[in-house]
């Protein structure tokens, strides 16, 4: 008897991933050659006993690191489209896709040839993978605040291809508010808003994300649970919150998969999303994220469509509500949520 196709995985939006946490050991020694870039492991085996990280900062001090063998635009299209097949194989149908221009610009590695390399991928993306994508554009929150306003302003020439701004990097004594005036340039430009907060800042970070910088979603979140009034606030006005649970693990911001208090955020009816964050670094990419919570916090497959349902109703698709509709449809219509 011949076995049943297995079923397809569940279609989702990828709303919080950068594009440089996707950067696995082998493309990185691949690059490393091709550009002569050394690197102070001897292998890929080595490389991934590093990733043993303490907390966010652990992380980022190799994550920061490793981008050395990042040079040309072909190396950003080369990592896109990396990310892109492997988003493909686990239902990614629509991914809006962080990247850090200023760790590269300080490297000497021009705001172009960034914008371009991923640009090539991202073209091909709905031909070649099904996916529609966007490109959010994030400002290192640890570097001063002229360093985000002077990025803005090398960006304007090729605002076409990116769609919004976020703020990422070392957050705890860098709050929103830091981040003010940038924020509303970038709002007088037309650009989407988005921050990492309260991923190890506290609610307040969440608050002010909201209120000083206007941002439309915010990227983890968690521990605006410390504070009751935020979350019916976040509820109340249907605030997407992207959660990345096996990052939370990965840099210790909850104990283990079981600790994870989405479960609890969705019964309160808050809006969130499963997202991978850095994969390459962080043992999974989106479609394992949905596999390890399922699993861990027992969900249904009423609570796996709705966080599919949630992807897409919190990806900045407006001017495209036609497709954002099929989107839907795709989740409703799918067989097995479990997949
Ligand atoms: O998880 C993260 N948090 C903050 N900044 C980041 N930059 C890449 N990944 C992260
Ligand atoms: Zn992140």
């Amino acid at each position: 008897m011949a076995l049943p196709a297995p079923s397809a995985p569940l279609p989702k939006a990828e709303l919080h991933l950068h594009i440089e946490g996707t950067l696995e050991p082998e493309l990185a020694f691949s690059l490393a050659a091709r550009n002569g870039v050394p690197l102070p492991y001897a292998d890929t085996g080595e490389l991934r006993r590093a990733y043993d990280f303490a907390d966010l900062q652990s992380f980022l001090d190799l994550y920061y690191d490793l981008m050395a063998v990042l040079r040309t635009a072909e190396d950003f299209t080369d990592l896109a489209e990396a990310y892109l097949e492997r988003a493909a194989r686990q239902g990614v149908r629509h991914a809006e896709i962080f990247f850090d221009p200023q760790a590269h610009t300080a490297r000497g590695v021009p705001f172009g040839a960034v914008v371009e390399g991923l640009g090539r991928a991202l073209d091909r993306a709905e031909e070649r993978h099904g996916i529609s994508t966007r490109l959010i554009m994030c400002f290192l929150r640890d570097l001063p605040a002229e360093s985000a306003l002077a990025t803005l302003e090398e960006a304007k020439p090729h605002l076409d291809r990116i769609t919004g701004i976020g703020l990422d990097s070392a957050e705890v004594g860098h709050p929103p508010a830091k981040f003010a005036e940038v924020y509303a340039a970038a709002a007088e430009l037309g650009l989407r808003r988005v921050a990492h907060a309260g991923e190890e800042g506290p609610p307040e970070y969440v608050r002010e994300a909201l209120d000083v910088l206007g941002v439309e979603r915010i990227d983890h979140g968690l521990r605006a649970l410390e504070d009751p009034e935020l979350v019916e606030r976040l509820v109340r006005e249907r605030v997407p919150l992207t959660l990345c649970p096996l990052s939370n693990v990965r840099l210790r911001t909850v104990g283990t998969l079981a600790d994870h208090p989405l479960r609890r955020m969705m019964d309160a009816g808050l809006l969130v999303t499963v997202n991978s964050d850095d994969p390459a670094y962080f043992g999974g990419y989106v479609g394992d994220n949905y596999h390890a919570v399922a699993g861990a916090l027992g969900l249904d497959a009423g609570q796996l469509r709705e966080l599919a349902r949630n992807s897409f109703l919190a990806a900045f698709l407006d001017h495209d509500e036609e497709r954002r509709a099929r989107y839907l449809a795709e989740v409703d219509a799918h067989p097995d949520p479990a997949a």
